[in-house]
């Protein structure tokens, strides 16, 4: 049984919580807001991102970081891309080196075109390199809360770390693979939530199963398109981190970047949509990050640019599929060709 402190509350955090819980270990699950920590050590609920689910015993609620973090043996960052940096600032003085330190969020941040575990070295120094684990995969937190079958990868560039992480998390419910491509697995986690929005925005505009399967497979082309070039493992995109991520979230009610990209194709205008979702929807931003990247290393990326034009320059959802379907000719294989 360790001490873990599982930092950010929401959805994800509580949900990779009761995993832990449910493995016997001491789980310590902060919040920046009193109240919430309150609620799950007086009520053993968070009702506004786990409804009706019943927190165990082994999970206690904190609001004060030191508290939380400075004995515990591993570290769950799970707040989103906007936060970490504040949140690890925070952290900083009460950490210790050799602390475990996992990620399980998912996105680029637009200001500096950085990876999570990126951010998460620059603020806590790059000693924390070798503790930090990145946890992705397809797995929508309202399934994983009910102990529904689920997998996921888990990537540092110290084998050692990751597999400190996959005995922590992995239970007969919650399979944990690992993966050394450290680059591939954010990449594809990251950028997954780009072609979701934009497999919302398809069935919102009441396009049917064809459109949503070519959004999957080129999305799938143009990520790893990216990916390739920063020197990620192609095969990781073939994966639970790639592929797998891509299916679960452009198909899944769960997922709020399809339930924001179903808004926008039914007209909804994005602050609407994002206020309406009272929970982080990544792959705005990610959007922006990734679009900014494509241009800057010229990489062929229509899916994304076509997203970054809807979302940041009101152009109508008809017309970015009518300029997606009408390209130029292009070959097939010329893509995929980065798998081999
Ligand atoms: N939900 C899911 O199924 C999955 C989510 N993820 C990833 O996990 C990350 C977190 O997502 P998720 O838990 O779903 O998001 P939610 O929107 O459900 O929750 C976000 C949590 O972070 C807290 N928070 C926001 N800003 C700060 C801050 N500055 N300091 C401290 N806490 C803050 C929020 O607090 P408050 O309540 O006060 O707003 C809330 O508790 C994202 O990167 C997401 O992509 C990955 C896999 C699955
Ligand atoms: O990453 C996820 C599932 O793997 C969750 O996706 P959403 O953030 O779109 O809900």
């Amino acid at each position: 049984m360790k001490k873990i402190a599982v930092i950010g509350a929401g959805s994800w955090g509580t949900a990779l919580s009761i995993v832990l819980a449910d493995n016997q270990h001491e789980v310590r699950l902060w919040s920046h807001r009193e109240e919430q920590a309150q609620e799950i050590n007086e009520h053993k609920t968070n009702k506004k991102y786990i409804p009706d689910i019943s927190l165990p015993n082994n999970l206690k609620g904190y609001s004060d970081l030191q508290h939380a973090v400075e004995d515990a043996e591993a570290i769950l960052l799970v707040v989103p891309t906007k936060a970490v940096r504040e949140v690890c600032r925070s952290m900083r003085p009460f950490i210790k080196n050799d602390q475990t330190t996992i990620h399980a969020s998912k996105g680029i941040e637009p200001e500096t075109h950085k990876r999570i575990s990126e951010m998460i070295e620059d603020e806590l120094g790059d000693h924390v390199r070798e503790h930090i684990v990145v946890l992705s995969g397809p797995s929508h937190a309202e399934e994983v809360a009910l102990r529904q079958p689920t997998t996921v990868t888990v990537s540092s560039y110290n084998i050692k770390a990751a597999e400190i992480a996959q005995d922590l998390f992995m239970n007969e419910n919650f399979r944990v693979y690992t993966n050394e491509d450290v680059v591939g697995v954010e990449i594809g986690g990251a950028l997954k939530n780009i072609i979701a929005l934009g497999a919302g925005i398809s069935d919102g505009l009441g396009y049917g199963d064809n459109a949503k399967s070519a959004l999957i497979t080129r999305g799938l082309a143009e990520i790893a398109r990216l990916g390739t070039k920063l020197d990620a493992n192609p095969l990781t995109f073939a994966g639970l981190t790639g592929v797998g991520d891509l299916i679960v979230t452009c198909t899944s009610k769960h997922s709020r970047n399809w339930r924001a990209g179903n808004m926008l194709g039914k007209g909804y205008v994005l602050q609407d949509v994002l206020d309406q979702m009272g929970m982080v929807v990544e792959g705005v931003r990610t959007t922006k990050a990734t679009y900014q990247i494509s241009q800057k290393l010229d990489i062929d990326m229509p899916i994304t640019e076509g997203l970054y034009e809807l979302l940041f320059h009101e152009k109508e959802p008809k017309k970015v599929v009518d300029d997606l379907m009408n390209r130029g000719k292009t070959k097939e294989l010329e893509d995929l060709s980065s798998f081999l």
